[in-house]
């Protein structure tokens, strides 16, 4: 069976986190930071996971694993999660507290026990992720893991072959779903907002249940994300907000809706005829500060993201909290009218704070697949330098 690579992007939330885990409308696009996996089958019905982000390397036996039993709907996931089998998963990669790695391993258990077929069971497989995105820090890594994960597993056994008659969209559909439940495993509760960008890329405006938007425009903007390395696990802060709502909802109720309208005036800024450039980033940066208050507000900024606050307005500049806060990463609006001088000195003003800068490119390709014409080891993809996928590779992508 052939080799493949998947890879997946990250994400940067603009307008709406945490409001859109209640419903609300939030506006994201995808990242040029990108995840990417390896998957191929073996010969000695062993899986051999090697995630070096979060320093796993394991190896099971394939037979060993829990299986799900053919379940309504297939080969769509169920809507709820099994929660025994979750179970059974975690006592099975026995990580105890090492959050990260269990969660990164029962996500792809998870998967592997719906989707695994007799065929690759007969054979056992390699599979290892390797990203260039910093893990827990806003954007959206776990999201770019389960749709590598996801496009993985679904095209190493078939589903995605063109034997199934799925056109594109319903294959992007497929993975899409898959890797919500692996977001799932990982998160919680979240949103969907993460990994429908990673699967679609581009820049959307996303609300649960609804159809999803694009947002044209929005790739000509340029940001400066800022790493604050304070770690923090979304599940954590979103679960805080959780507590919050369910303590004081006529408070914190409004508030999301006060941050529903923030995307919403974001996109009215954006298809308003005749605002030219200079209002349309004037106006995008004042929503920018807005956000970042009513996020506050919510109890998940932090001293770390503050700095970043304090340092760009002083230059001029907005910035909020991206992702589910509490440490993590800070957007930063570049101007059109920004200097290149203005920029190196706060980058250079938030590096001497310990902090980490990021000039990435915004609203690339989503998930992609490349099918490899010979076997590969673990060792060499590892080795290969951090540019050579997106250089060296035709992928093909759900579009
Ligand atoms: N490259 C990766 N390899 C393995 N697991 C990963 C990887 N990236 C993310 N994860 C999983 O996602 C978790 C981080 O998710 P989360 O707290 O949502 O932060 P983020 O903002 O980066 O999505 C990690 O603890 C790990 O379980
Ligand atoms: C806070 C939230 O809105 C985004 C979380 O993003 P991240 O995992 O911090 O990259 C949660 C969600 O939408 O599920
Ligand atoms: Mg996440």
């Amino acid at each position: 069976m052939p080799t493949y690579f998947t890879s997946s992007p990250g994400k940067v939330i603009l307008f709406g986190e945490h409001a859109v885990v209640y419903g609300k409308v939030a506006t994201a696009g995808s990242l040029g930071l990108r995840s990417y996996a390896l998957v191929q089958t073996r010969e000695d019905k062993k899986i051999e996971v090697n995630l070096p982000n979060v320093q796993l390397a394991r190896s099971w036996n394939i037979n060993d694993v829990p299986r799900q039993a053919r379940w309504e709907g297939y080969p769509y996931p169920p809507q709820s999660m099994n929660t025994d089998l979750l179970d059974q998963l975690t006592k099975f990669v026995d990580l105890g507290n090492q959050t990260n790695r269990s969660q990164a391993a029962i996500a792809l258990l998870y998967l592997h026990s719906f989707l695994t077929t007799d065929e690759t069971l007969a054979l056992g497989y390699d599979f290892v992720v390797r990203s260039n995105l910093p893990v827990g820090a806003g954007l959206g890594s776990s999201a770019s893991y389960s749709v590598c994960v996801a496009t993985a597993l679904l095209q190493l056994n078939g589903y995605l072959s063109a034997g199934t008659g799925l056109d594109v969209a319903a294959q992007r559909d497929l993975v899409n779903q898959w890797a919500f439940q692996a977001e799932r495993v990982i998160h919680g509760n979240p949103s969907g907002i993460d990994n429908t960008v990673s699967t679609l890329g581009g820049a959307v405006m996303f609300k649960k249940g609804e159809k999803i938007e694009p947002l044209p425009g929005f790739q000509s903007l340029r940001f400066l994300l800022t790493n604050t390395r304070v770690p923090r696990e979304t599940q954590v802060q979103v679960a805080n907000v959780r507590k919050l709502h369910d303590k004081f909802p006529t408070v914190v109720n409004p508030m999301l809706d006060a941050i529903n309208e923030i995307s919403n005036s974001c996109k009215d800024i954006f298809s308003q005829d005749g605002l030219d450039r200079s209002h349309l980033l004037t106006r995008f940066g004042e929503l920018v500060d807005v956000n970042h208050g009513l996020l506050a507000a919510l109890g998940v900024s932090h001293p770390s993201l503050e700095k970043v606050r304090e340092i760009s307005s002083k230059l001029g500049l907005k910035s909020k909290l991206t992702g589910a806060g509490g440490g993590g990463c800070a957007l930063t609006l570049i101007r059109d009218d920004v200097t290149p001088e203005t920029v190196a000195v706060v980058k250079q003003l938030l590096e001497a704070e310990g902090f980490q800068c990021m000039e990435t490119s915004v609203g690339g390709p989503g998930a992609g697949i490349l099918t490899l014409t010979h076997p590969t080891t673990i060792a060499e993809f590892l080795a290969h330098d951090k540019t050579y996928f997106d250089t060296t590779q035709n992928w093909t992508y759900f579009v």
